[in-house]
C-alpha cells in the first residue's frame, strides 16, 4: 500500500492511553473541565481523546483556541449530533445545536434583529426596573429581620422573571413551572446536556447504558416538562387574548401561520419550541450563575466588595433607577465581572464544535468529523497568561484591553467566531444591572459564625457549571439614601 514519505506523515496528536471500547471516557470524572485541565498539563494544549468511538480534541491555551476559532473558524463551526441535545432541540431545530447550514444562518440573523439587538434590549429596561424593585423590597424585609438571603435563588428568580416577560411576554408566576420546579428542571436539563451520553460514544449498545444509568429517563422528563411549558406559552399567546405590542413569541407564531421559510425550513411549532429552549436554557442560567459566582468572590474578598460599592454608590447617588448610562460608567464593576468570568466561565468547555474540513493547529492535523472542545476554564487559569491565576484580583484588567467579546482568546466566556454567543450584550447588561442594584442598596455580610474561608467554591457538574452549594448572605440596608 502507498505510504506517505516520513517527512510528510502527520505528527500524532498527544493522547493519554486509552481502554478498549470506552477509550478515555473513564478519565473524564464528574467535573470534566477540571479532569481535562489536569490531563492537558501532561499532554499539552492540543490533546486527542477517544471518547468511546468519537475522536475529540481539547484545546487548552489561548493560542490554540485562536488557531481554531479565528484562523480556522469556517472549518470547525458546525456542531456534532448529540443524543441529549437532539431531543431537547426537536431534532436540532434550535440555534445552539443546529449544524452549520442555511437554516442556522437565517435563524441567527432573525434573532439578532428581533431579540438580541441593543434596541430590543433597551426596550426591556422597564421590565427590569419593575422586577428589581420587587427583589429589593423582599431583600429589605430580610434585612430588617437580620435574615440571610439565598442569593442563588434570588438571581435565578430575577433572570427567569425578566427573560419570561421580555422574550415570552408572560409573567412567569402562574405558569406550569413554578420557581422551585423550574430550578430543578434547568439543572437537570443542563446535566443531561453536559453528561457524556453513552449513546453518542458507543455504537449499538450505548443507548442500553443510558437506560441503565437513568440518563435517558431524566432526558425524557426534561423534554416532557419543557414541552408543557411551551404549550402553555402558546395558549397564552392565542389570538385575541392579549393586547399590546407583538412580542417574540407572537412573531414566531405569525411566521408559522404565514408559512415563512427560514433558510431551508418552513417554520413549524417544533422549530419555535426549539428556539424558545435556547432562550430559556441559554439566557437565564448563565447570567444567574455569573451573578452568584461574583457575589461569592466578593464575599471572600471584602476589599474588592468595598471598593466596588464605593464606585457604584458614588455613581448612582440618590437616583431612583439605575440606567444603562450609569452601569456603563462602572469601570471597576466591569473588571469584577471579567475576573468572575476568568475563574468561573459559566460554560467552561463552550459548546462542542465539529470539524468539517481538515486543518492544522500547532502543526497537528485535525481530521474531518473530529469533535472540538475549547477548555475556557483552563485558559483562565493558565500561568503563562495570568499572574497568580488562582487569585481573585480584578485590577489585573486595569492595564490591558482584554474583554470577553470574542477578540481576546485569553477570556472566552462567550466563545468566539461564527458560533459566539449572540446574547453577549443581553447577558452582560443583565449581570451589570443585577449586581449594581444589589450592591447599591445593601451591604452584604456572612451569616453568623462564618468566616471568609468558609465560603464554599465547589462546582456542580453540567454543561453550565454553577456553584454547588447555595450562597447565603445577610443583607444590611445601605442607609445613606
Ligand atoms: C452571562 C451570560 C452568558 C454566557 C456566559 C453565555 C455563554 C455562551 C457560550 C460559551 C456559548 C457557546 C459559544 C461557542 O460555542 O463558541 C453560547 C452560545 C449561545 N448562547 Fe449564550 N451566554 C450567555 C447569555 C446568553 C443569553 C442571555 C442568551 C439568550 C437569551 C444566550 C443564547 C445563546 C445561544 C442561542 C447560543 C448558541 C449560538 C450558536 O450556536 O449559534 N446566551 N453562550
Amino acid at each position: 500500500a502507498f505510504k506517505r514519505p516520513k517527512r510528510l506523515q502527520h505528527r500524532p496528536i498527544p493522547s493519554p492511553p486509552r481502554w478498549p471500547i470506552i477509550g478515555n471516557l473513564h478519565q473524564l470524572g464528574e467535573l470534566q473541565h477540571q479532569s481535562l485541565w489536569n490531563l492537558s498539563k501532561k499532554y499539552g494544549p492540543v490533546m486527542l481523546l477517544k471518547l468511546g468511538k468519537v475522536p475529540t480534541v481539547i484545546l487548552s491555551s489561548s493560542e490554540t483556541a485562536r488557531q481554531a476559532l479565528k484562523d480556522n473558524d469556517l472549518n470547525c463551526c458546525s456542531r456534532p449530533p448529540l443524543a441529549g441535545a437532539r431531543e431537547l432541540s426537536y431534532n436540532n431545530k434550535d440555534m445552539s445545536f443546529s449544524p452549520y447550514n442555511d437554516y442556522w444562518k437565517e435563524l441567527r440573523k432573525l434573532c439578532a434583529r428581533e431579540l438580541f439587538s441593543a434596541k430590543q434590549i433597551h426596550s426591556f429596561q422597564p421590565i427590569k426596573d419593575e422586577e428589581i424593585k420587587k427583589v429589593i423590597a423582599s431583600i429589605s424585609e430580610s434585612a430588617s429581620l437580620n435574615h440571610p438571603v439565598n442569593l442563588t435563588k434570588t438571581f435565578l428568580a430575577l433572570t427567569v422573571s425578566v427573560v419570561c416577560k421580555a422574550a415570552f411576554g408572560v409573567s412567569f408566576e402562574g405558569t406550569v413551572l413554578s420557581n422551585d420546579r423550574f430550578n430543578k428542571l434547568v439543572r437537570d436539563a443542563f446535566e443531561t446536556l453536559g453528561s457524556f451520553s453513552a449513546t453518542d460514544f458507543i455504537p449499538h449498545v450505548g443507548w442500553i447504558i443510558d437506560q441503565f444509568t437513568g440518563l435517558q429517563k431524566m432526558r425524557e422528563k426534561s423534554v416532557r416538562d419543557l414541552d408543557a411549558f411551551y404549550e402553555q406559552l402558546f395558549d397564552l399567546h392565542k389570538e385575541g387574548d392579549r393586547q399590546g405590542r407583538e412580542d417574540f413569541v407572537d412573531m414566531l407564531l405569525r411566521f408559522e401561520k404565514e408559512g415563512t421559510v427560514v433558510g431551508t425550513d418552513n417554520l413549524t411549532r417544533n422549530h419555535i419550541k426549539a428556539i424558545l429552549m435556547n432562550i430559556l436554557l441559554g439566557g437565564i442560567d448563565t447570567s444567574a450563575i455569573t451573578m452568584t459566582w461574583a457575589m461569592s468572590e466578593l464575599a471572600r474578598n471584602p476589599r474588592v466588595m468595598k471598593k466596588l460599592q464605593t464606585e457604584i454608590r458614588s455613581q448612582i447617588k440618590n437616583k431612583e433607577r439605575i440606567s444603562f448610562d450609569d452601569t456603563d460608567q462602572l469601570k471597576y464593576l466591569k473588571m469584577v465581572i471579567k475576573e468572575t468570568w476568568r475563574l468561573h466561565p459559566p460554560t467552561p468547555l463552550l459548546l462542542p464544535r465539529e470539524v468539517t474540513s481538515e486543518f492544522d493547529i500547532d502543526g497537528y492535523t485535525i481530521p474531518v468529523k473530529t469533535r472540538l472542545h475549547v477548555n475556557v476554564w483552563a485558559i483562565g487559569r493558565d500561568p503563562d497568561t495570568w499572574k497568580d491565576p488562582e487569585m481573585f484580583f480584578p485590577e489585573r484588567f486595569m492595564d490591558n484591553n482584554i474583554d470577553a467579546k470574542g477578540q481576546n482568546f485569553e477570556l472566552l466566556s462567550f466563545g468566539s467566531g461564527r458560533r459566539i454567543c449572540p446574547g453577549i450584550y443581553m447577558g452582560t447588561t443583565s449581570v451589570e444591572f443585577g449586581l449594581a442594584s444589589l450592591l447599591y442598596h445593601f451591604d452584604w455580610e456572612l451569616p453568623e459564625g462564618m468566616v471568609v474561608e468558609d465560603v464554599d467554591m465547589e462546582e456542580a457538574p453540567g454543561l453550565t457549571v454553577s456553584k454547588k452549594s447555595e450562597l447565603l448572605l445577610v443583607p444590611v440596608k445601605y442607609l445613606d439614601q
